[in-house]
């Protein structure tokens, strides 16, 4: 019998190189093979010439009028030119860098050419020739990879569609269905892969996204049902045996702090596992609450990690754990890819056994041979930075490990809901006080001496300033060359009184590690870098941040860089150096040198992103998905949240006979593509 759960490598023509080809798109199953829908469509259809706007895709047939010609410009590059008849119009065609087809295209033959229009001269710019017995209309176009092709792709689908079309079932329940006017999903997949018009594209769309969205969110409350049945071993250190560690520490906890604090404590004494994501703003002081949390576990005798995305944060966060933790009884170590095998086998043993009780490093915390000893804690900094495998190895390095997962790019509530749906959330909306906001200036390129004047006077007062230079180029080299230039700039500047250092990744992780260390120990007051420095780094005497090329950051990236200044009591300024080339760019500019707020900032930094932008998407740290677009697809997104909470909450949800096909479906998902 046929089922839509098959493994790819049961259809006519997908030998294993083929069956590798498709897992590398994720697709395992014909469900997966079906559901894989194209992310954009090219209209081949047969255009009226008069009924077109400049810039369109379309395709016009037409005779060719003339014999092609052929310019070539250096060895590579060449543009084929001819005319082509269009009914009494004559347009000319040009073709560039394929003059191969010159071959194929014979005066007086009959073509259908699909190319971009310019209305105003009338002419085409061909990107393809199509057969005649090619079919014409909508073609949708698949995300794919070097292994298959667009055609053999689509071939498949078809042949696949045409097998399975009778067992393809509705996972959605009926009753679902209705309420919100959902096509069935046999319908959805005929539309979105051989769409007749744009209609129909449309409306399979809608009911497309609302299924992947609510599988992901089935995946995310069945996770979180799980996770409240699992039992853990409670960690019952309580309020009152935390507070002379509070007492000791230069500063009072903000109310925030406190509250969030309160809100782990309860959770490590809860008998299910953790799993909660702390947002706050850059500075607003997440690291104390993390070592708080790390310190409660230690007190009841139990191992904590904590996970940071760099070399760089990974030392910093050990050595501010081992200066706060002074007089406690915490054995730390630091375990990252840099650490010398000699270094790395003494402490394997001293952390299985459970002497080293916080363990602080990077990706070489969850190599499989680091054992742990009743790891009761993991703590992740930067948490998007961790792909979601990474993230689960981490959690199973014990029987049921809490999770504290931190963040610093804020993602606006509602959307964290639905995206995070499976975490508990905890926000520190509030900055430590006696902190002066951030003041940001935004020059232009031709104003650097104002610039320079200005960190003379700041240099003059012992401050210490960072100067950041993007990755814009194409070619290292040239990335390079940015860095080198500016910091050039400022050594002739400020050379004779001051020190510079340059930081840059392709510098070793001890060279990193002592900028870091001379920088912060004031040995250099001038600190030139990529965007190596982006999160977390911590040098409270460093008043000044200067962003080179600011408008190629992000809003989100612009807010935790200036982040890096400000931490201290004295006045501290960004000063943004930009020419942006479009009106996006200089929108940025404005908000970010208008607000200090993360939250807001974070809200407009999705707006301005657009729908297409997908790795600033992933930069953002949302989950991606396949149809639907988590921000401007919020509403729906939403609704498969409340639909899916609804029939989780029922604990025999499984055996409801209206959800059978819906079980089927998550255990299947859940067997192949792990998650969460
Ligand atoms: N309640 C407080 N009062 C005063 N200072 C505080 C308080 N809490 C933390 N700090 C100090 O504020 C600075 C920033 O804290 P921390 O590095 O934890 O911020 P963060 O939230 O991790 O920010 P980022 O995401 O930018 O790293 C640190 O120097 C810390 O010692």
């Amino acid at each position: 019998m046929q089922s839509i759960d098959d493994p790819v490598a049961a259809l006519k023509g997908v030998g294993p190189k083929r069956s590798m080809a498709l897992r590398d798109l994720g697709i395992m199953t014909v469900f997966d093979l079906l559901t894989y829908y194209p992310f954009r469509y090219d209209d081949f259809k047969i255009q009226n010439l008069h009924q077109l706007h400049d810039q369109q895709s379309v395709t016009l047939k037409g005779t060719i009028a003339n014999s092609p010609t052929v310019n070539y410009f250096g060895k590579r590059r060449n543009r084929l030119l001819f005319r082509l008849q269009v009914g009494k119009d004559i347009i000319p065609v040009s073709f560039f860098n394929q003059a191969w087809l010159k071959k194929q295209l014979q005066p007086g033959a009959e073509v259908l050419v699909y190319g971009k229009i310019n209305t105003a001269r009338m002419t085409m710019t061909g990107m393809k020739i199509i057969q005649p017995q090619q079919q014409t209309g909508l073609q949708g176009i698949y995300p794919v990879n070097r292994q298959i092709t667009q055609k053999q792709l689509r071939d498949l689908i078809q042949t696949t569609y045409s097998e399975y079309r009778n067992v393809i079932v509705d996972f959605v329940p009926t009753k679902i269905r209705e309420k919100y006017r959902l096509e069935p999903l046999a319908t959805v997949i005929k539309y979105l892969h051989f769409p007749k018009n744009e209609i129909e594209i449309q409306t399979a769309r809608r009911t497309a996204k609302f299924d992947e969205f609510f599988l992901f969110q089935m995946r995310l409350q069945t996770a979180k049902h799980h996770r409240k049945q699992t039992p853990k071993a409670q960690i019952m250190t309580d309020k009152l045996t935390l507070q002379p560690f509070l007492n000791q520490l230069p500063y009072q906890l903000t109310a925030a702090q406190q509250r969030v604090v309160s809100e782990i404590v309860a959770d490590l004494h809860r008998p299910f596992p953790m799993n909660r994501l702390l947002q706050g703003d850059v500075g607003s002081g997440k690291t104390i609450v993390a070592a708080i949390a790390i310190l409660a576990t230690v007190l009841a005798h139990k191992q904590a990690v904590l996970l940071a995305p760099t070399e760089i944060l990974a030392e910093q966060h050990a050595n501010g754990l081992a200066q706060l933790f002074a007089n406690q009884p915490v054995r730390i170590a630091l375990l990252t890819g840099d650490t010398a095998r000699t270094a790395r086998n003494q402490l394997l043993p001293r952390i299985k056994s459970g002497e080293i009780n916080v363990i602080v490093g990077t990706h070489a915390l969850f190599q499989p041979t680091v054992k742990y000893h009743e790891l009761g804690l993991a703590v992740i900094d930067e948490q998007h930075r961790f792909g979601v495998n990474q993230r689960r190895e981490m959690r199973e390095k014990g029987p049921a490990t809490n999770v504290l997962s931190m963040t610093a790019t804020p993602i606006p509530r509602t959307l964290s809901i639905t995206a995070y749906g499976e975490m508990d959330i905890s926000v520190i909306d509030e900055l430590p006080g006696g902190r002066k906001p951030i003041k940001t200036t935004w020059i232009r390129s031709n104003q650097l001496d104002s610039m320079l004047r200005f960190v003379k006077k700041k240099l003059q007062q012992n401050q210490q300033i960072y100067v950041v230079v993007p990755l814009i180029a194409e070619s290292e080299a040239v990335d390079m060359r940015n860095v080198q230039d500016t910091y050039e700039t400022f050594q002739r500047a400020f050379a004779d009184e001051y020190r510079v250092g340059l930081l840059h990744g392709q510098l070793k992780d001890a060279e990193k590690n002592q900028v870091m260390a001379d920088f912060k120990n004031n040995q250099l007051q001038i600190l030139v870098s990529t965007t190596v420095i982006e999160v977390g780094v911590d040098v409270s005497n460093a008043s000044v941040m200067v962003i080179f090329d600011a408008d190629h950051f992000g809003l989100a990236q612009l807010h935790q860089l200036r982040g890096r200044v400000g931490r201290g009591s004295q006045q501290s300024y960004c000063i943004l150096i930009a020419d942006p080339k479009n009106k996006v760019g200089t929108e940025r500019m404005n908000v970010i040198s208008a607000s200090n707020d993360g939250f807001f900032i974070a809200q407009k930094d999705l707006e301005l992103r657009g729908p297409g932008d997908l790795l600033g998407k992933q930069q953002s740290g949302l989950p991606t998905f396949q149809v639907g677009d988590p921000i401007a697809d919020v509403k729906i997104l939403s609704v498969a949240q409340t639909v899916a909470a609804q029939i989780t909450d029922d604990q025999q949800w499984t055996r409801q006979p209206e959800n059978q096909h819906l079980a089927t479906r998550l255990s299947t998902l859940n067997n192949n593509t792990a998650f969460d």
